[in-house]
Order: structure tokens, then C-alpha cells, then sequence
């Protein structure tokens, strides 16, 4: 895909934000590259892809197939867009530009509750094309009921539940410039456009949150992300009115895994928000393979955080994950390319994961299997790669 003309993208990750810091303001890249505290979890996720090493095989010629089934779907290959809020402070067509990438290069999307923009137009943008939906899980229980009504009307097949994130975490390059993206007015769309919440709004302003964007904002932070604890009981709401797979986000200790297939739900992303939320957290990857020795066999396990590379695909499908997240990078393509720099971001790494199998003599995401790996103790300076 590169021959005919050069990339409009690096294809070098450790480039990547750098480019992308070009084309944002300096509060959007902020909000993007910036983590929780001093971004500890930020290092500890790519030292955990550094500390794990692959061990090449040799003479076993076979043609790669990236091909994988999920929640019964057979996809051309493990990859997934992360959930990612407010696209329209890195592109103006935000996430739709986005969809439709994923459409092009066949790979789902997952659409934020904290999104620029709507359920529906997302889905008008996609087409057939799969899309998952991810929940901030708000604190009215009508409100998220009509939420995942309007997702399921709209085609998405997956619904993705976000743990982690009861509230925004201390995250020192957004205080310090005074920002949060509702300050922009974006990242409520998904909330503006809900009749629940604006049946809600108008009782008790007696108006539409359009006439009022302050007001509505600050209502819709306070019912998605005041912190209010959920317990584990509370999932049999979400059961009862998402017939298709649930899939919980966040989890990192095996017993929260082990509490996620009590509650019945069919699949987990092992992640830590990509070091954004509990900075000091542990690397997503290092907790990867407890977690499927534990529930591997009774769920979907899912990963992200810090995955950058086709070798990082690899090291996630041999350490037990059945699919990979991807987040950051394809932010940094949409803000240098829109539409086209998140395909090339995209078909970049499955282009490298595909080589990278062939050369180390893996046929597919069924030969990713732990003996490919050796752990290794880390000790050089070059924990993240951008
Ligand atoms: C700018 C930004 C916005 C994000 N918004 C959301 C979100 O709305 N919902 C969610 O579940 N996760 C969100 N995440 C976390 C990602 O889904 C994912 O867990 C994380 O980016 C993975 O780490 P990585 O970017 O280092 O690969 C966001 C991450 C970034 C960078
Ligand atoms: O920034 C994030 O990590 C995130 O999850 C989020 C939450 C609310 C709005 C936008 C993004």
C-alpha cells in the first residue's frame, strides 16, 4: 500500500504523536497524549510489551491469516477501535470520519457515550459495518435504558461497559492548562440528543438542553461521571435490556474477572484506560495472562493499553487475549488525516502484525501461543514509545 506514493502518516510508532502534535491545539494533544499523574501507567503498559519477548520459529511456511471469531462474528482480524470520547477536538468530523474508516478497512468500531457525536449518525455513517457501543453507565437508570435501546436500534452488536472511569482522574496536562473537553461544549451529543435525558432536563429546567448548553452539560457530567458507585449487582439492569454480548472494560485483577463471569457477562477488556485513570496502576499486559488462566475458558478476554506495533498484537494473542483494542494511534491518524489517517494507521498495523506473524513463523491468531514468548528483565530508558 505504501509503494505507489509515500505515507501521509509515519509508519514509525515512535513518530507518530510527534506528527500528530502538529496538526492539534495544544490542549487537544494535551488530552490526548497526557495521562493520569506523572504517567507511571503510561511507562508500565510499554514496559510490559518490552519485558515480553518473541521467539521467532523457523521453516514452517504457511500463508498468515489474521482471521478471528468474536462473540460469534468472524472478523479478517483481531483488531477493535477503542472507545474514544470527543473526536471533534482532534478532526471536525470527529467520530464519524472515524466509522467510516473502520467500515473501509473491516474492523469494528466502538462508539463512546461520551462522543461528538450521535448513536445514529454514527451508524448512518457505517453502514453494515460492525459497531460495538461502549457505556459511560449513567446514574439514572431510564436514562441508560434508553441508551441502550437507541444503540440496539441502531445496529450495534456488542455492548462495552466502561468500569473504570466513575469520574475523570487527576491528569496533571489538562488541569494545568484548565481544561476538560464539556468545556468545549462537546463530548454530550449522545447525551443532548437522548429523550430520556431531555424529558428529564425539561422537568427540571423547564427547557431543552439546547437552550441551554451550560446547564445541560453540567446535568449530563453529573448523571454519567459524579463517580457514583455501581456494584456488581447493578449489571442485572444492563442484562436485562441488552440481549447481545456484554463486555466489561477496565478489569485488572483476577478476582474482578472472576466476579465478571458470576454476573454472567460474555467477555472483558483487560485494561487500565491506557494509564489515564489509577496512575501507578500495574502495566494492562503484565496482568494478561493471570486473568486467562482464570477466566480464559469461561469468557472472551479482551486487551488494551500500550499496544503500538504488530509484535505488541502478537505478544496480546499469545499471552490469551482473542482480541486487541487499539487506541491512541488511530486518534493521532484521524488528527493528521481524518478519514484516510486512520485507515493507513489501521492497515498499517495489521500490515505489520500479518509480516511480522509470517516472519516468526506463526499462521495465525490460533498459533499466538504463550511458548512463542520469553520474559525478559527490562532495564533500558526507552520505556514508552510515542
Ligand atoms: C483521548 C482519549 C479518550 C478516551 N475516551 C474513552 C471513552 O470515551 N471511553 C472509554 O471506555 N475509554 C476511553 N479511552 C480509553 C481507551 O478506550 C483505551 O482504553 C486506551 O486509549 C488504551 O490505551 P492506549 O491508548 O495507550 O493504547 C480514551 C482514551 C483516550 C486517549
Ligand atoms: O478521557 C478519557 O479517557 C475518557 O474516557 C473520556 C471521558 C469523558 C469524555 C471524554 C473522554
Amino acid at each position: 500500500m505504501f509503494l505507489s506514493t509515500l505515507p501521509l502518516v509515519t509508519t514509525d510508532p515512535n513518530k507518530l504523536e510527534a506528527q500528530a502534535k502538529e496538526h492539534l491545539s495544544a490542549k487537544s494533544y494535551a488530552y490526548v497524549a497526557g495521562g493520569a499523574g506523572e504517567r507511571a501507567t503510561m511507562d508500565a503498559n510499554r514496559l510490559a510489551f518490552r519485558q515480553w519477548k518473541l521467539i521467532p520459529r523457523m521453516l514452517r511456511s504457511s500463508p498468515v491469516s489474521l482471521q478471528t471469531t468474536l462473540f460469534g462474528h468472524t472478523h479478517p482480524s483481531p483488531l477493535i477501535l477503542c472507545p474514544i470520547g470527543v473526536q471533534r477536538i482532534f478532526y471536525p468530523d470527529g467520530e464519524c470520519a472515524t466509522a467510516r474508516a473502520a467500515a473501509a478497512v473491516r474492523v469494528p468500531y466502538t462508539l463512546s457515550t461520551a462522543a461528538s457525536s450521535t448513536i445514529e449518525q454514527v451508524a448512518d455513517a457505517m453502514g453494515d459495518a460492525h459497531r460495538w457501543y461502549q457505556l459511560y453507565w449513567p446514574k439514572t437508570d431510564e436514562i441508560t435504558i434508553s441508551l441502550l435501546t437507541r444503540a440496539k436500534k441502531a445496529g450495534y452488536s456488542v455492548l462495552v461497559v466502561t468500569l473504570d472511569t466513575p469520574a475523570l482522574a487527576w491528569r496533571p496536562w489538562d488541569l494545568d492548562q484548565g481544561y476538560i473537553p464539556f468545556v468545549t461544549g462537546l463530548g454530550n451529543e449522545v447525551g443532548f440528543s437522548d429523550p430520556a435525558f431531555q424529558r428529564i432536563f425539561r422537568a427540571a429546567h423547564g427547557k431543552d438542553p439546547a437552550d441551554d448548553i451550560t446547564a445541560a452539560s453540567l446535568a449530563w457530567a453529573q448523571d454519567v461521571f459524579s463517580g457514583r458507585g455501581h456494584t456488581w449487582d447493578d449489571l442485572r439492569l444492563l442484562r436485562e435490556h441488552w440481549s447481545g454480548p456484554i463486555v466489561l472494560k477496565g478489569i485488572q485483577h483476577v478476582d474482578d474477572a472472576r466476579a465478571a463471569v458470576e454476573a454472567g457477562v460474555d467477555g472483558i477488556v483487560v485494561s487500565n484506560h491506557g494509564g489515564r485513570q489509577v496512575d501507578g496502576a500495574i502495566g494492562s499486559l503484565s496482568v494478561l495472562s493471570e486473568i486467562v488462566d482464570a477466566v480464559g475458558d469461561k469468557l472472551t478476554v479482551l486487551f488494551d493499553s500500550g499496544v503500538r506495533t504488530g509484535v505488541d498484537v502478537i505478544k496480546a494473542l499469545c499471552l490469551g487475549a482473542k482480541g486487541v483494542l487499539l487506541g491512541r494511534p488511530w486518534v493521532y491518524g484521524l488528527a493528521i488525516g481524518g478519514q484516510k489517517g486512520v485507515e493507513q494507521v489501521v492497515k498499517g498495523l495489521l500490515a505489520d502484525t500479518e509480516q511480522s506473524m509470517g516472519l516468526a513463523g506463526i499462521a495465525g491468531v490460533d498459533g499466538c501461543t504463550r511458548d512463542m514468548l520469553r520474559f525478559v528483565e527490562y532495564s533500558g530508558d526507552r520505556a514508552s514509545s510515542n
